[in-house]
């Protein structure tokens, strides 16, 4: 014998019921019983309707006539012509009696849990008595039975509990007699010794089949939905949510306890007993494997089995000397939330018994408030302990998984994964069976900790960036191309996901979870994006909350590097090539560098000084290791090299400026890189980071550029260049009549930095350079005579955004 249990959705109308019909006839040849809810929304509608009624609201009329018209329009979609007449005036009769109990309400405008209980009861005694009269017009084999009958509760109206023994022999005794071989029974409803109806808790039709399959003892118990079993997280909440194919009872009871309204929690203790297999089925999936819940099974080795978590949770904290090693003080605490019937969701006492915190539903925090403080009155005011403290906006998320008590590590990952996400933990729970651990949280990262929790558990083969770019020009849009095209690279061989999930110009910003196609951005961005606000595109990327947040910022923007410290205070990793955060105050640089340690969020720059050179890693590396750096020679500029290793007086000096540009070495403003500012910044972000304290103030910059060009707009610049042109023409004649190239060097010596324009002859290191190469020569007590070279492209779009894809793959290594 088996027991199937279909609900909700299953039963929603005469389609569904048709799929269940094919499940419950399909190769069944034992005897059955089909235990059924009632149709989808109609208890909800029977206690709108009362709840109307007892207000003297007229409106549970016009509800009771939309319940009836559905159930009559049902039978007519289900049950042949010729058989619908008997069905019809038993449905019509059981509509006539919840009328009359409806008026009764409305005339004395009161509902008592008894009443209650009667009325959303029609909902299963009319969808079991329908399909009970389809089955039997598919086969002569079924009959309707009522659970009422044999399922005896005691008389706690709306969660009733079920007198188990006689309820056992009187399913044994029913159906040891009884002849047929489908029964159709009427879910959730049960009734007490004197006959009235009660009903088992809402979700209770569950339950009802659980009490079956325990009583008869069955071999299986199937529960058939709308989901393909029980998922390891809520789909609705992770993507990659995937079906578990097998639980033990106990883990399902965690799991179904802790939110997953898969299953309704009452269910699995009859089942766990008696270890019946039971099976979670999807209706319309029928040839999905679904959930097996099972006493034990050795294969399988995950220690995790699911993630769960509750909403909309608050917080009670109890603290004070007062507590401290009194026998008896919890109870009180305990007694006093029991008394008020608030539920506790989860506890947690610290071993110096200082404090007990108590995770209780949000709604009932001022009554529980209220109850514990006029409980501990006498100890408030003699100061020994405080009052209450609320916390309310918290969620508790949870690990389940019975296997975690024998693999060490779980709770660490946990945490630690939380942790580096920016989610702070305000309370843990694990309990002693070690089958769930149980953290309190802001119910604003939820969403944020279930899913970089799945990654971790279930998905740890692919890791998810989440990507923001700040600047789409030269740099930015060249980055998205190669995001582009190695995107499927990264996922198949290095199992990362990258999702670019917004992208900002100084005209406009688009941000959009569900991910812009890199190549279309610029489409994206015309018919979808808005007037671009620097700090509107930070607070949306803080909203989100998305987990292994990265913010690009591939601007020269300073209002943009200005955020970077409130990103990384919400755990948003920085890469910036805009050098004009790391080459700001030293303060201000050494408070990103600290916040981004405090906050697990990498802040990098490496094409900050040579673009995708790799000068700043190798500058780390050298300092992390004990080395020490005495002395730093340097051409940081591709710009100026560009520009020297191309100008001889052959083309005005102003033209082969504006081909720099137009190849996308100079900066926005290429002023900046002229007048030597683009060097001065990158020879005191080398300088800092290998350890000293210095400022733009401190570097001496012995610029070349007539102070004249200066003055006004770039078009500006580049005029009062050509107007200046002899002035070039001598300072190239000279070096070359030197028999020397011009190269705009960058040092740091001893504690100093300058920068200016040399002539360097034939033999020394910084000759041979060409294009817009750069080198750098460090020189450390373990290179002290031979430094350490490091040379090439230190410039143009492309190395700079490979420079920035790289910083951005160091992220989600990280
Ligand atoms: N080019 C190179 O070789 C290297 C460059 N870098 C750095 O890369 C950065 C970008 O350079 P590059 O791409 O050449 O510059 P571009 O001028 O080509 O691009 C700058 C981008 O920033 C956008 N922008 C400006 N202000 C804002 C703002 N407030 N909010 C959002 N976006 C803004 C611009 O928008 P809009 O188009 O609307 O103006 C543009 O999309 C610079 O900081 C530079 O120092 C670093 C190493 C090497
Ligand atoms: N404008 C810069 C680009 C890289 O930082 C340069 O010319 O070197």
């Amino acid at each position: 014998m088996k027991v199937l249990k279909f609900g909700g959705t299953s039963v929603a109308n005469a389609i569904n019921i048709k799929k269940v019909a094919s499940i419950v006839f399909k190769d069944q040849p034992e005897k059955l019983i089909v235990v059924v809810s009632a149709f989808s929304g109609v208890t909800d509608l029977l206690l709108k309707a009362s709840s109307f009624a007892s207000t003297g609201d007229y409106q549970y009329k016009e509800i009771h006539q939309g319940i009836e018209k559905a159930h009559l329009y049902c039978i007519k979609e289900l049950v042949a012509l010729q058989k619908q007449s008997a069905v019809l005036s038993e449905i019509k009769q059981l509509c006539n009696e919840l009328e009359e109990l409806l008026d009764g309400i409305y005339k004395l405008q009161e509902l008592s849990p008894k009443t209650r209980d009667k009325v959303v009861s029609f909902g299963e005694l009319m969808s079991s008595r329908i399909i009970a009269a389809y089955f039997s017009d598919l086969s002569a084999e079924a009959a309707w039975v009522d659970s009422r009958e044999l399922i005896k509760t005691d008389s706690k109206f709306g969660y009733a509990n079920v007198l188990k023994s006689f309820t056992d022999e009187n399913i044994a005794l029913y159906f040891k007699a009884a002849k047929a071989r489908v029964f159709v029974a009427p879910g959730f409803i049960a009734s007490n010794s004197n006959g009235n109806t009660t009903t088992l808790g809402r979700g209770g039709s569950d339950y009802t089949a659980a009490i079956f399959a325990s009583a008869l003892k069955v071999k299986s118990l199937e529960i058939w939905t709308d989901v393909s079993g029980m998922m390891t997280a809520d789909p609705r909440v992770v993507t990659n949510a995937k079906p578990i194919a097998y639980l033990t009872y106990k883990e399902a009871m965690e799991l179904s306890h802790f939110g997953a309204k898969v299953i309704y929690p009452p269910t699995i203790q009859p089942v766990m007993d008696l270890e019946i297999p039971t099976a979670i089925k999807n209706t319309f999936k029928p040839e999905d494997a679904g959930t097996l819940l099972l006493s034990d099974y050795s294969n399988g080795s995950d220690r995790i089995k699911g993630i769960s978590s509750i909403n909309k949770v608050a917080i009670l904290t109890l603290e004070g000397s007062g507590m401290v090693g009194i026998p008896g003080f919890s109870k009180l605490l305990f007694e006093a939330l029991a008394n008020d019937h608030i539920n506790v969701i989860l506890i947690t006492q610290s071993s110096s018994e200082h404090s007990i915190t108590v995770a209780i539903n949000e709604h009932d925090s001022l009554r529980a408030k209220v109850a514990i403080d006029s409980v501990f009155d006498n100890y408030i005011e003699k100061g020994i302990i405080y009052p209450v403290e609320i916390e309310s906006d918290m969620a508790i998320i949870a690990v389940v998984g019975d296997k975690m008590k024998s693999m060490p590590g779980t709770s660490g990952l946990m945490f630690s994964t939380l942790g580096k996400n920016g989610i702070n933990i305000r309370a843990i729970a694990q309990g002693s069976s070690e089958r769930n651990i149980s953290a309190v949280i802001s119910n604003a990262d939820i969403k944020k900790a279930v899913n970089v929790l799945h990654e971790v558990f279930f998905e740890a083969s692919k890791k998810q960036l989440n990507i923001f770019v700040s600047g789409v020009g030269n740099v930015g849009k060249k980055l998205l191309q190669q995001i582009s095209r190695q995107k499927q690279y990264l996922a198949d061989k290095h199992n990362v996901q990258l999702n670019v999930i917004g992208v900002a110009n100084s005209r406009k910003m688009l941000v959009k979870p569900i991910g812009i196609l890199e190549n279309d951005f610029e489409k994206e961005l015309g018919e979808y994006g808005h007037t671009s606000d620097v700090e509107k595109f930070t607070d949306e990327i803080i909203a989100l909350n998305l987990r292994n947040s990265v913010f690009i910022d591939c601007t020269a923007h300073a209002e943009v590097a200005r955020t970077y410290a409130k990103l990384i205070k919400k755990s948003v990793s920085v890469v910036a090539c805009n050098k004009i955060a790391a080459s700001a105050g030293y303060w201000e640089y050494l408070e990103l560098k600290h916040l981004s340690n405090i906050y697990n969020a990498p802040f990098l720059f490496e094409t900050n000084v040579g673009a995708a050179l790799p000068i700043i890693g190798t500058l780390n590396d050298l300092i992390k290791t004990g080395d020490v750096v005495n002395k730093i020679q340097a051409v940081l500029s591709g710009t100026l090299n560009f520009v020297f290793n191309n100008y001889d007086g052959t083309k005005p000096f102003s033209e082969v400026v504006r081909q720099a540009q137009a190849e996308g070495f100079t900066e926005p403003d290429p002023r900046l890189d002229l007048g030597g500012t683009d060097v001065m910044r990158k020879i005191l972000i080398l300088a800092r980071e290998a350890g000293y304290a210095l400022n733009m103030e401190d570097i001496d910059n012995n610029g070349f550029l007539p102070a004249s060009c200066f003055d006004g707009s770039v078009e500006d610049f580049y005029k009062e260049m050509s107007i200046q042109e002899a002035h070039f023409k001598a300072i190239y004649d000279k070096a070359a009549a030197n028999g020397c190239k011009l190269k705009f060097v960058a040092t740091f010596d001893n504690g100093k930095a300058n920068v200016g324009l040399q002539e360097i002859p034939e033999n020394h290191d910084l000759y041979n350079l060409f294009g817009k190469d750069n080198i750098v020569l460090f020189y450390t007590n373990r290179y002290p005579e031979q430094p350490l070279v490091i040379k090439g492209a230190g410039a143009g779009a492309d190395v700079t955004a490979s420079g920035v894809f790289a910083d951005m793959m160091r992220v989600a290594s990280h």
